[in-house]
């Protein structure tokens, strides 16, 4: 690409403001550096317009309705008459601003960075082009430019309106039926919201369990408890072709099932958003699924990544954490590098699944010499007291060789909580025998942990 003779000197640019760019590039403009950052849509990027939090403002919803629904028996009568309105009010007033972004780009520019709108790409080391502009970094570039929703090659599938995480979030009402081709966690959030607010919800799902990166315990115990409240689940099958005519999407499955509803919504996994990025001018391979970076975040000399696109773990809490690193990187302060040993990610489902390390297989595959625990929730005091809606479980996988904790899982209500102290002895290896010998508070469900340790079994 033609360089253009004329290009604004600045000490970094940012490429795309959600959540990991603009913590990014918000540090650096307080720290008093020349900042410019570019964003072809909104600041705040996908977490905050359209998945983490409006979605969890839809399951918070969701989870009052399931709980009134679980009066009958334990605390009298309750009727519940679902009602989409305040969430789709919520969601425009409180969490999007009607998707307006200029309370997020006014305080980027409060801190003193300048905010270039439109898609901006990399034009040679250092050097980036945003519309008619161009910009040379004396310090260096971060990309930052997130995921974005991946469909698979279904044939019919690209001639439909099909909803993404998008459409689900900014829906003013809830489909008769919604057909959701995935069951990860954008699938299986929305399901249960949307199932929950009456929608009839069929999830297809090509593994062989539901949230298939997580332990297969976890699947199996959302599968039992979607079934319960509604939800016909496919496993195991191939959409082999979809159609949409007078208003009803039908899906052909690979053994001759004609699936029908009135929305579908494809959440088959995300891919980080690098093409056209002109990574190339930067010495990287424009064809690259994710950009590999080290542990100061650094993609190449001169150029930070943060992010979905880093392929380490799609979530915001990475995104920030790998941002915080790379402002220190260009600040030049020193720092530990970036550590994922106890990686925490929630689905927050009903009941929420936390995770944190390595699942099972993960520490197996590592050639790990793994020794798991587990205890049903229901088997706590707590879990047995709090009876309707108790589904749960804490697994633990340790390490038998060193005696940690290399891996956990925390599924039931409100359980992603619980996976903190979890997460902290996994992280910091605090010895299994000193897990054991600590005191347990009665009756709460972290004294699961206690039992988990228990069945682990050996030395201790
Ligand atoms: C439905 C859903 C629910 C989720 N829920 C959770 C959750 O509960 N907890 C959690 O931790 N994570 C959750 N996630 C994941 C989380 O949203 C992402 O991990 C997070 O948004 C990643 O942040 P990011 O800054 O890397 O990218 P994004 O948020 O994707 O932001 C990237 C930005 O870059 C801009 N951009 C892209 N290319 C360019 C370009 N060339 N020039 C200029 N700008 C560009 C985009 O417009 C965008 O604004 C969820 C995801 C989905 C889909
Ligand atoms: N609470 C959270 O932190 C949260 C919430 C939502 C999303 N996210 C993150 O966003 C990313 C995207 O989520 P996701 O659920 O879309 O992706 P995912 O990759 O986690 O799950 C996608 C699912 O779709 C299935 N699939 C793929 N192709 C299929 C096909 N042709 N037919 C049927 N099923 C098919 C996969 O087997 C998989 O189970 C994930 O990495 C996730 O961790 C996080």
């Amino acid at each position: 690409m033609a360089q253009r003779t004329t290009a604004t000197e600045v000490d970094v640019v940012v490429i795309g403001m959600g959540v990991g760019g603009e913590h990014a590039a918000g540090e650096l403009a307080s720290a008093g550096l020349e900042v410019v950052a570019a964003e072809a849509e909104l600041v705040g990027g996908e977490c905050a317009y359209w998945a983490c939090v409006p979605t969890k403002m839809m399951v918070r919803a969701a989870d009052l309705l399931a709980e009134a629904r679980r009066v009958p028996g334990m605390a009298g009568a309750a009727e519940v008459s679902p009602d989409w309105s305040p969430v789709a009010a919520r969601i425009r007033e409180e969490a999007t601003d009607e998707w307006d972004d200029t309370v997020a780009a006014d305080r980027f520019s409060g801190r003193g960075g300048r905010l270039v709108r439109g898609r901006a790409r990399l034009t040679g080391p250092r050097r980036v082009a945003v519309g008619d502009e161009e910009f040379t970094a004396r310090r260096g570039v971060i990309i930052a430019t997130g995921s974005a929703p991946q469909a698979p090659p279904v044939p019919g599938l690209d001639g439909v309106p099909y909803w993404t995480n998008r459409e689900a979030v900014a829906a003013r009402e809830v489909p008769g039926s919604l057909l959701v081709l995935g069951g990860g966690p954008v699938g299986l959030e929305l399901a249960q919201v949307y199932a929950r607010f009456g929608s009839r919800v069929t999830v297809v799902e090509a593994g062989d369990r539901l949230l298939g990166r997580e332990e297969p315990e976890a699947g199996g115990l959302l599968a039992g408890v979607l079934d319960r409240e509604g939800i016909f689940l496919h496993l195991g099958a191939t959409a082999v072709r979809v159609e949409h005519e007078g208003g009803t999407f039908r899906m052909e499955l690979g053994d001759g099932q004609v699936l029908a509803a009135d929305r579908l919504l494809v959440a088959t996994g995300r891919r980080p958003r690098l093409a056209g990025l002109g990574l190339e001018h930067a010495g990287l391979d424009p064809t690259a699924r994710a950009l590999d970076t080290d542990g100061r975040m650094r993609a190449a000399d001169g150029l930070w990544a943060v992010g979905d696109v880093t392929g380490r773990g799609p979530f915001t809490h990475v995104a920030m954490y790998q941002a915080a690193i790379a402002v220190r990187e260009v600040l030049g302060r020193p720092g530990p590098e970036a550590d994922y040993r106890s990686l925490p990610r929630v689905t927050f489902t009903d009941p929420e699944v936390g995770a944190a390390g390595l699942t099972e297989r993960q520490a197996l595959e590592q050639g790990i010499r793994v020794r798991t625990g587990i205890t049903r929730l229901a088997s706590a005091t707590r879990g047995w007291i709090h009876r309707a809606g108790n589904d749960g479980f804490v697994k633990l996988v340790a390490d038998a060789d060193r005696e940690v904790l290399v891996g956990a899982t925390t599924a039931g209500p409100g359980c992603g909580e619980l996976l903190h102290g979890l997460q902290l002895a996994i992280h910091t290896r605090i010895p299994l025998a000193e897990l054991r010998h600590m005191i347990y508070a009665y009756p709460t469900f972290h004294r699961a942990i206690e039992a988990a340790l228990a069945d682990l079994g050996g030395p201790g």
